[in-house]
């Protein structure tokens, strides 16, 4: 049902046969995974080839009403049917289904358990009731006695115990000790939708297969890389014993990252090793000169406070974290200046730039929203961009 397009071979690149890209596409955007940096290439691959991209109905923000389960009924009615998916979603695969079009290749990306845990502790930590418990905002006190902290069920406690079982709709309190059938289980489901589940850690590699997947060019993967923490917001490095005793709390995470870690390199080897690292390499190349010609010739990622282009502002969580974006140089306009605006857009502006566009296209502009039968409760999280300080 799920067809596994293209095998996956390496040939050069000039040698490739060709064969059309495709053109539906549907990324399960799992959380603190760079979900965020996939989503920009998807979006704007979709505006250059002029596809439709689902978007949420505005009273789901610009995520489809997560953490509820996903429904066909979060689309706003403008961008369906869509070709693209790409926001932030709880994974439901007969809703999707309902959805996307027959054909659809579906795709994910999973982070290594414990950094993907520091970053979402970091990120949520005055959302998440778990984690503001903690005194001090502390990682170590958490991890030493997560039980003292967490309740499951309450609200956005998805952020505090596997979130990435949670996001591709799995039982995120299931502990894999207890229940190995229901880990196994997960997998085998993930299996059989997803044809690639992509690795953060490895970032350029995974675009080598996903542009192969896909039949899309290398340029169609270049990037900026969106939604980094500064170095100051971050841990320099997780201590082993942290890493353990984050990994021994999100079980199930941890072991879906092994399983489709190594599953990932299997993979990677049939496409032929050198060969994947000769694409990233180019990929890393290409991505460099273009990020020179978009943002000087030093481009650098900077906190919001000193990003002059409002569209450029990356949504900030709370005071004590700043994620970093890029700014274009002033003075500068053009077809060329568009391109290197949406290649370093926030996925709050993008959607909402993405929406605007799409409801224009089919004239619904002037009428009023649909309203949901069942609307979720209003949610603090990316309510505002925080206005950078000096604004
Ligand atoms: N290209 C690339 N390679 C590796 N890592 C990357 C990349 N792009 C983004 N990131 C890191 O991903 C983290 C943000 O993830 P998301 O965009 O998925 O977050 S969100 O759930 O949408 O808020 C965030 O991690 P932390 O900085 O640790 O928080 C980003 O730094």
């Amino acid at each position: 049902m799920y067809p596994k397009l293209f095998p996956l071979s390496c040939p050069p690149l000039q040698d490739s046969p060709p064969r059309p890209k495709h053109m539906t596409v549907a990324f399960l955007k799992t959380h603190k995974t760079a979900g965020t940096t996939v989503q920009n290439i998807l979006f704007r691959f979709a505006e250059r080839h002029n596809l439709t991209v689902a978007l949420p109905h505005p009273t789901c923000e610009h995520q489809f009403c997560y953490p509820r389960n996903f429904s066909a009924h979060f689309v706003h009615p403008a961008t369906r049917p869509p070709h693209v998916l790409a926001s932030h979603l709880r994974f439901d695969r007969a809703e999707l289904e309902r959805l996307m079009p027959p054909g659809t290749v579906y795709v994910t990306i999973l982070r290594e358990p414990a950094a993907m845990f520091e970053s979402l502790f970091s990120y949520y930590n005055q959302y998440c009731p778990a984690f503001r418990r903690v005194p001090n905002a502390s990682l170590e006190a958490f991890l030493h006695a997560p039980e003292t902290y967490y309740r499951a069920g309450e609200h956005f406690a998805m952020f505090a115990h596997n979130t990435l079982a949670y996001d591709l709709g799995g039982d995120n309190e299931r502990s894999p000790r207890e229940d190995a059938a229901y880990l196994a289980g997960l997998i085998r489901q993930v299996e059989e939708v997803f044809s690639l589940v992509m690795i953060a850690e490895y970032f350029d590699e995974s675009l080598v297969l996903l542009r192969r997947l896909l039949a899309w060019d290398l340029e169609d993967v270049l990037y900026a890389k969106l939604n980094a923490r500064a170095a100051s917001s971050r841990l320099a490095s997780i201590p082993a014993s942290l890493a353990q005793a984050a990994r021994a709390w999100n079980a199930l995470d941890a072991g879906l990252y092994d399983h489709f870690n190594a599953t990932f390199w299997r993979r990677v080897a049939h496409a032929g090793r050198a060969c994947v690292e000769r694409e990233a390499r180019e990929l890393r190349e290409a991505r460099e000169r273009l990020l020179r010609r978009c943002f000087g010739e030093e481009p650098v990622l900077r906190p919001a406070a000193q990003i002059r282009t409002k569209q450029l502002q990356p949504w900030q969580p709370s005071r004590k974290v700043d994620i970093m974006g890029y700014d274009l140089p002033s003075g500068v306009a053009g077809p060329a200046t568009e391109a290197c605006l949406k290649l370093a857009m926030p996925e709050v502006q993008y959607s909402n730039y993405l929406l605007r566009k799409q409801k224009r296209r089919v004239g619904v502009r002037a009428r009023p929203e649909p309203v949901l039968d069942n609307p979720p409760p209003p949610r603090p999280i990316r309510a505002l961009p925080r206005i950078p300080q000096g604004h």
